[in-house]
């Protein structure tokens, strides 16, 4: 390949490593010298509040990120440029400062990146500096798999047929990083700080460290580690949140501390083996990612409107009454433990269970009549793992608005889903100790236990909406038989509608 200049510049964005990245492997392989930069990008960190997860995910990564480039290329000074600002100032200025001539990234396909990237990209050109992207977050991208007619695929099980069949070793080739690192260049003295810290941005710590989340490219790793020697099992047990059942990778896959390449590779090559079941089911979910990362692609507007225009016909609940019905979920005292439960794991961890996201989102839509796009908001604030394209899927899927969607007359009975996938409430003790003296029978629905139940168990029970104390527990919000004819009627409007 010719060089296509002496220096280079990497902009690491949701690809927070230093193996297998396409990004870094362009650049080594066509400039003499490499810079990396990370920016915290003034437009995005803003409008978070001063405690976030991902923010503190994103600080102790780069402090890997760092010891990883000085490790790969031999240079005490070769680690991490890291930056504060707007990526249309910080990076053409950064650039111009290094004497590179091009700036390598990879493809960011949510609607605002691509507008950044825009911006970024007219600026850098206005220098006369080119900007290079490359595909690295998914399999594959964009317009990649098409149906036969040339169109994008809006079902998942024909998309997910023709990715398999597309699927080849090079497809989940690693980019042999290492064989070039000799070109990653000692940065320039002005350059040479650490890591900032999370008070150097602005920020505050969260309770990260006590979760079990390890943070970097070792973390996944560890992660990983962890979970290969599960993955058979994982068809069954991803489905009941009080067992160990899926990976935890999510948070790392969104921030690209693991490349997708790795685990897809890791899935196909066990699920060519009989004896791993679980890896066949654990690459569909990998799937699935893509799916709606291509869905987001070719349909942008979804991260506003219904993928089906006929279901923004639906009059949802709206007023004081919704934001009371709200403000309950969000806080998990709606009365049905199995998603108050849910709802404190998300707001003590960032993380939640993907059967109990299904669980609170039917919820949410479906007995409360609240717009997805209210807790498609909420997700965005409170998960570590927060995805556009998967969260803005998997809502849609939920309130049926979506490709693919569950239809709008299936309706999540949460109290037979609490005793399908924690029959013995071993989720919901963990979360809400105030239950945990009822009976297993009792402990789906409290409002049934009667006055003695209650009384040996501890427990009060309080009215509908009330925050609860250490020993009582409010009522049902709703009531979940009549919720799901208020809502069959809400859906009507998008009967017969031609999607
Ligand atoms: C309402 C709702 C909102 C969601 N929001 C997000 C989100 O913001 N970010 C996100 O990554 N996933 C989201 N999901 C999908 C899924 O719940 C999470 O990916 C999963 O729970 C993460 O846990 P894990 O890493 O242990 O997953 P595992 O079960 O180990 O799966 C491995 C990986 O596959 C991908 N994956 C798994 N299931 C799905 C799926 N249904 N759709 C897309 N990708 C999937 C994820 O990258 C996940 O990390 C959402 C699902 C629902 C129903």
């Amino acid at each position: 390949m010719a060089l296509s200049g002496p220096v280079g510049l990497v902009w690491l964005r949701r690809d927070l490593r230093v193996s297998d990245h396409a990004a870094l492997y362009h650049a080594l392989r066509s400039c003499a010298q490499v810079h990396c930069v990370f920016l915290f990008d003034a437009a995005i960190l803003a409008p978070l509040p001063r405690a976030d997860r991902r923010v503190e995910f994103i600080q102790r990564s780069l402090e890997s990120v760092d010891a990883g480039l000085r490790a790969l290329s031999g240079h005490a000074e070769a680690g991490l440029i890291v930056r504060q600002g707007l990526a249309e100032q910080e990076i053409p200025r950064l650039a111009q400062q290094l004497g590179a001539s091009a700036v390598f990234a990879n493809h960011d396909d949510e609607p605002d990146a691509l507008a950044r990237d825009a911006r970024v990209r007219r600026a850098l050109e206005a220098a006369g500096v080119a900007l290079h992207t490359y595909k690295d977050h998914v399999i594959f991208e964009r317009s990649e798999v098409l149906t036969q007619s040339g169109s994008a695929f809006s079902v998942f099980t024909p998309y997910k047929n023709a990715w398999l069949r597309k699927l080849n070793a090079f497809y989940l080739s690693a980019y042999p990083v290492e064989r070039y690192a000799q070109q990653l260049a000692p940065r320039p003295e002005g350059e040479r700080r650490r890591v900032p810290s999370l008070a150097d941005i602005g920020f505050e710590p969260t309770n990260l460290h006590e979760l079990p989340l390890p943070t970097g490219s070792e973390g996944a790793q560890q992660l990983l580690a962890d979970f290969l020697p599960r993955m058979a099992d994982y068809g069954e047990a991803r489905n009941f949140p009080a067992v160990k059942g899926p990976s935890y990778l999510g948070v790392h896959l969104r921030f690209g501390t693991v490349s997708i390449r790795e685990l897809a590779r890791l899935a196909w090559n066990a699920a060519a083996q009989e004896q791993n079941p679980g890896a066949a089911v654990w690459l569909s979910e990998l799937i699935w990612r893509d799916f709606y990362h291509q869905i987001l692609s070719h349909h942008p507007h979804v991260a506003v409107q219904s993928f089906k225009p006929a279901y923004d016909a639906i009059a949802w609940e709206s007023g004081a009454q919704a934001e009371r019905l709200f403000a309950a979920w969000c806080e998990g005292r709606t009365g049905y433990p199995l998603v108050d439960a849910a709802m404190a794991q998300i707001n003590q961890t960032g993380y939640m269970h993907n059967r109990l996201r299904m669980v609170v989102a039917s919820f949410l839509v479906k007995d409360l009549g609240i717009d997805w796009r209210w807790g498609e908001r909420y997700f965005a604030e409170q998960l570590n793992d927060f995805d556009l394209a998967s969260n803005n899927g998997g809502w849609q899927w939920a309130s049926s608005s979506g490709c693919d969607a569950q239809p709008y007359f299936r309706i999540f009975n949460p109290i037979s889903q609490s005793e399908k996938f924690d029959g013995a409430g071993r989720f919901i003790r963990r979360y809400l100790p105030q239950l945990a003296g009822l009976p297993d029978k009792l402990i789906h629905a409290p409002w049934l236990a009667g006055p003695v139940e209650r009384a040996a168990a501890g427990l009060e029970l309080v009215a509908a909406g009330t925050v609860p104390g250490p020993a009582s527990y409010p009522r049902p919000l709703v009531d979940h038989a009549e919720a799901r004819e208020k809502t069959l009627a809400r859906y009507a409007v998008v009967k017969g509608a031609v999607v």
